[in-house]
């Protein structure tokens, strides 16, 4: 019987032993052996918990937003809190985007002067002779903030200066596509109306690894461009301020025919500073670059809270449409998210889908948000941002219920549309998040920096504590 056993399948076999056999081993090597498997088991356990232990100190933060809602701005706030010194590392290379950013700038100023005062074959725009008095009607005012003209029709002065100042920016408005082809290493994306794409690498990704600098290295093609472009630059800096004072374009801003970038004041109203040969661009000026964000950007640094270190990576995303499929494979792990929503933008429609109100996206955005199960863990955080803006254009008048006609009668105050707003968001919060977590809201304005580095530590917190309370640290 003993043979047929032997013949059964080795499936249909029990393993079992004897109680005695695991407690007592009977030989000293079997002991030997015991204390080794449990070694190794301890090991193993000190190995998971220490792995735990390093889990539970890595925070992951995305930050998500429709594009231009101000994510990579706010990404720089963390690293200007953070990670200081790497932003003084970064400097140079921020340069040729500046000049590209002013570069933007002109050719949408000049677009705009051809179509509003040179589109009749009356009035071509070639004339280069210098008027007696080209600088006459610019230099009423040295920014386009304070000055300003109401004349229904355009003074005749105006077409020979403006023909003038035309002719004398056009070798720095022909650069822009050279320094673009450069900035992205050859690669071509289309770029819309904000067009500053550059490659991958030419911004910091990693706030801790030290930027290789294309723009330093002096033999690169990079560097020789960007050289031309500050030489032209600082040749043309007195035509430059007088186009951007100039009547002709105060009253297209006035008028809102005339729509730039926010960044487009700032450099302009700073042209003759950063058209210094040895310029070295500000944080005021970094915070104020307009860089498109392709793709997911990882930015790596530490957190101390307490006597422990947080490693903190923070996922910076581009945010247009065609983007934003990018966004999902980082879900799953994400301890918070930070989402920005510019409440300026009610006035504005998406670059890549003009039908639709940036508000209402951003609102159908965090709706996805919210009601997302990847992200049912994830702490959420809201920025209500572009506040200084928003302000900025209550104050000029700009009707909100000219937009968003459910607003109705209500007062066109900071403080009504602000709120209404807000309530907006926190409605979509109560009703999608199923998860009821609570919502961190912040009224921001990104380049406000000493208000910024408040916030930061404040949602940074919050982020920790209801981590540390998830893990079960607190
Ligand atoms: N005035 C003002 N400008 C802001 C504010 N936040 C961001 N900006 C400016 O808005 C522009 C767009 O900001 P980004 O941070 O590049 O926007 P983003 O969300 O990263 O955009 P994508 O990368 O395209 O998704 C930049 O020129 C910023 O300087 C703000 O609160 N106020
Ligand atoms: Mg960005």
């Amino acid at each position: 019987m003993a043979a047929t056993d032997s013949l059964m399948p080795l499936d249909h076999f029990d393993l079992t032993f004897p109680p005695a056999a695991l407690g007592a081993p009977s030989s000293i090597d079997e002991q030997e052996a015991l204390r080794i498997s449990n070694a190794i088991d301890d090991e193993i356990k000190h190995d998971q918990e220490a792995r735990n232990r390093r889990k539970h100190r890595e925070i992951k933060v995305m930050l998500l937003g429709q594009a231009e809602s101000g994510k990579s701005t706010l990404q720089k706030q963390f690293q200007l809190h953070y990670a200081s010194q790497t932003i003084d590392h970064e400097r140079p290379s921020w340069r040729p985007i500046v000049y590209f950013n002013i570069l933007k700038a002109i050719s949408m100023i000049l677009n705009e002067v051809d179509d509003q005062y040179f589109a009749s074959p009356d009035n071509p725009p070639h004339s280069s002779s210098s008027p007696a008095n080209a600088s006459s009607s610019s230099s009423s005012s040295s920014s386009n903030v304070a000055g300003t003209t109401n004349s229904a029709v355009a003074d005749p002065m105006w077409y020979a200066e403006l023909a003038y100042l035309r002719g004398k920016l056009l070798p720095l408005v022909a650069s822009e596509d050279a320094l673009a082809a450069e900035l992205s290493g050859g690669i071509t994306v289309s770029g819309g109306r904000t067009g500053v794409y550059v490659r991958a690498g030419w911004q910091v990704t990693d706030a801790r690894v030290p930027l290789s600098d294309i723009g330093n290295a002096p033999s690169s093609r990079s560097y020789t461009m960007m050289n031309i472009v500050g030489k032209t630059l600082a040749a043309s800096q007195n035509e430059l301020k007088q186009l951007w004072g100039h009547a002709a374009v105060v009253k297209l801003l006035k008028e809102h025919k005339l729509r730039l970038e926010e960044y487009a004041a700032f450099f302009l109203d700073n042209i003759h500073r950063i058209a210094q040969p040895d310029y070295l661009p500000s944080t005021e000026d970094i915070l104020h670059v307009r860089l498109q964000t392709l793709g997911v950007k990882e930015h790596a640094f530490n957190i101390n809270m307490g006597a422990t270190q947080y490693s903190c990576i923070l996922y910076d995303v581009g945010g247009a449409r065609g983007q934003r499929q990018a966004w999902v494979p980082y879900f799953e792990d994400a301890t918070a998210i930070i989402f920005l929503a510019p409440i300026s933008a009610f006035d504005q429609y998406l670059e890549e889908d003009p039908r639709t109100n940036r508000i209402d996206d951003s609102l159908q955005l965090f709706t996805t948000i919210c009601s997302n199960k990847l992200l049912h863990k994830a702490t959420l955080v809201l920025m209500l941002n572009k506040t200084d803006l928003l302000r900025q254009k209550l104050d000029d008048g700009i009707k909100v219920r000219k937009y968003i006609s459910s607003y109705g009668d209500r007062p066109n105050t900071y403080e009504e549309v602000s709120e209404y707003f807000r309530a907006h968001f926190i409605q979509v919060h109560k009703r999608k998040d199923t998860y009821n977590r609570p919502l961190y809201l912040h009224f921001t304005s990104m380049l406000d920096t000493k208000a910024m580095q408040r916030i930061i530590v404040n949602v940074g917190e919050s982020i920790l504590r209801t981590h540390m309370a998830t893990v079960g640290l607190a």
